[in-house]
């Protein structure tokens, strides 16, 4: 293993925790190489994990479900705290080895890790508030009850974007209502998952309620969408793996949470506080170098601020230093891989071809590797690539409008529906535009918007389902009707 200077080396594993044990790749066996992208050095090699030994992680969650549902609330509680708190405490070794295999400053890397522990935090305590109902009655005869019930073993998949964060949404109300899960992270980013297992077995989470398996995403995404004893997949990632895993449990009428892409709109009104737009804008768009769902992949400007907005992005995105995830100072990362560079390069081709004007950037980094240098171009239209797909990447597009009306209708002019965000100061039209706004979540002059106190998702083919907040516990269990007679 690297020597990422870390204050608790036992943190990082090249074992997957299956059915209560660590289970590393058979010496000169089949595995993964896990790169850092800042230089594609190899810092690890996790193991491809076989049918039998899925088949076997699947079997002790369907076994130990039923001894951890009937745990009172209280200590599935203490321990989902148990594991928020070692999670905190090791933070920096956390963030440590995030940045070696995703690649993304040291400080948002430690950022991910403490806020989406909070979801951990949040669902120990939602934990022991999964009420039920008491139903006023039709009838003298019978009373009607509720229950909510943990759905079932769990199966996640988890993109390599947020490799810490996209796990504790989804473990912490799956935990909390009752049920095992199961992760499989992305394969570029299975460090930050193992080193959560270490530590969720430390806080006492028994070693077949969360388990951690790396492999061929084809043939586990089969298992747990074939596999009779998964009850529920939840996923993060590309809409086309989505509908995949939408179509394949489709025959066992599985639970789906789907979080996928996104195309979210960033409008600037011609009364809004332009600096502050500004500012939103560069979160928005170059947070994780540009790859998070919800990033600002439109930018639409009124006409009358249009030029001088453009001027001010442009001198920040121009101004952020670009280096190393551990580096001092660091803003921007490397792409995670030369694919994302190349989807980069050609929505900025094809908006260049078809008129749009470049103000910054444009070109790699002379620091070479996976390294894009934060992009502004203006002029851009509805026709281009990057109006109606997701780049995932550094680039900033700004489209003039005229009407409120025409920037709502461009706004909603995707089959994507994840986030959105605007800028202004009138009250009227807040309101006005978040309601027609078609997406899961709005920034009102904001550019940071996930929280665990707050439902996290998407409408149309950005997914189904909430992540976080009262609701996202929902997700993870069923509600049993009782209708009691015979009194
Ligand atoms: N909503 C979001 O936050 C994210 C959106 N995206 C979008 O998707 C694009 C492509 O990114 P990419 O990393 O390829 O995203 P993917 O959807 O391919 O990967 C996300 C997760 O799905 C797994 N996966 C891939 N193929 C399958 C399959 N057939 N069955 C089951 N699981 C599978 C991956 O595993 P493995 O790593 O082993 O391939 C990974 O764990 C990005 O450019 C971006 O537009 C990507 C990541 C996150
Ligand atoms: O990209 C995602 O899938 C989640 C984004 C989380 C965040 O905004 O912190």
């Amino acid at each position: 293993m690297p020597d990422l200077n870390l204050k608790d080396p036992g943190l990082l594993t090249d074992a997957n925790m299956i059915a209560g044990e660590w289970v590393r790749a058979p010496k000169g066996g089949d595995g993964i190489d896990v790169t850092n992208p800042a230089d594609r050095s190899v810092i690890a090699r996790v193991p491809k994990v076989s049918a039998e030994q899925l088949k076997k992680a699947i079997a002790a969650a369907k076994a130990a479900m039923p001894a951890w549902a009937a745990r009172p609330a209280k200590e599935r509680a203490a321990l989902l705290r148990k594991w928020y708190e070692l999670i905190v405490e090791n933070a920096d070794d956390l963030a440590k080895i995030l940045t070696a295999e995703q690649g993304k400053p040291l400080a948002e890397a430690k950022g991910e890790i403490l806020s989406n522990a909070g979801y951990l935090e949040w669902f120990a305590e939602e934990a022991k508030r999964l009420y039920g109902d008491v139903i006023p009655t039709p009838s003298t005869d019978r009373r009607i009850l509720t229950l909510k019930q943990p759905v079932g073993v769990c199966a996640a998949i988890t993109p390599w974007n947020f490799p810490n964060g996209m796990i504790t949404r989804k473990a912490g109300p799956a935990l909390a209502a009752g049920c095992p899960i199961i992760v499989k992270p992305a394969s570029q980013t299975p460090l930050s998952a193992l080193a959560l297992a270490v530590l969720a077995e430390r806080a006492g989470i028994p070693g077949d309620i969360f388990q951690v398996v790396t492999g061929k995403a084809s043939d586990i995404g089969t298992e747990f969408c074939t596999n009779p004893d998964i009850a529920k997949i939840t996923f993060t990632g590309s809409t086309e793996v989505g509908r995949k895993l939408l179509r394949d449990s489709a025959d066992q009428i599985k639970k789906l949470s789907l979080e996928l892409g996104g195309n979210a709109p960033f409008i600037v009104f011609e009364d809004a506080d332009l600096d502050a737009a500004v500012e939103g804008a560069m979160m928005a768009k170059f947070r994780n170098s540009g790859q998070t769902c919800v990033c600002a992949n439109r930018i639409y400007v009124h006409e009358a601020v249009v030029e001088e907005f453009t001027k001010k992005l442009t001198e920040k995105a121009a101004g952020l230093k670009l280096g190393r995830g551990e580096d001092e100072g660091t803003q921007q990362g490397p792409l995670i891989d030369d694919a994302a560079v190349a989807k980069m390069e050609e929505h900025l081709k094809d908006a260049l071809d078809k008129g749009a004007t470049l103000h910054t950037g444009g070109e790699r980094s002379e620091l070479g590797g996976t390294w894009f240098k934060p992009t502004v171009i203006s002029g851009v239209t509805q026709q281009m690539k990057l109006a109606h797909e997701e780049t995932f990447a550094p680039l900033a597009p700004v489209i003039p409008f005229r009407e409120e009306a025409e920037a709502i209708a461009m706004a909603n002019d995707t089959e994507f529906g994840l986030a959105a965000y605007f800028y202004t100061r009138d009250l009227a039209r807040t309101f006005r535009v978040a309601e027609a706004l078609e997406s899961g979540m709005v920034g009102i002059n904001t550019g940071l918007i996930a929280s665990e106190v707050a439902p996290f998702g998407g409408v149309k083919q950005s997914g189904l389902g909430r992540e976080g907040s009262k609701y996202g516990i929902d997700e993870y269990v069923e509600i049993k009707y009782l209708a009691v007679a015979g009194m």
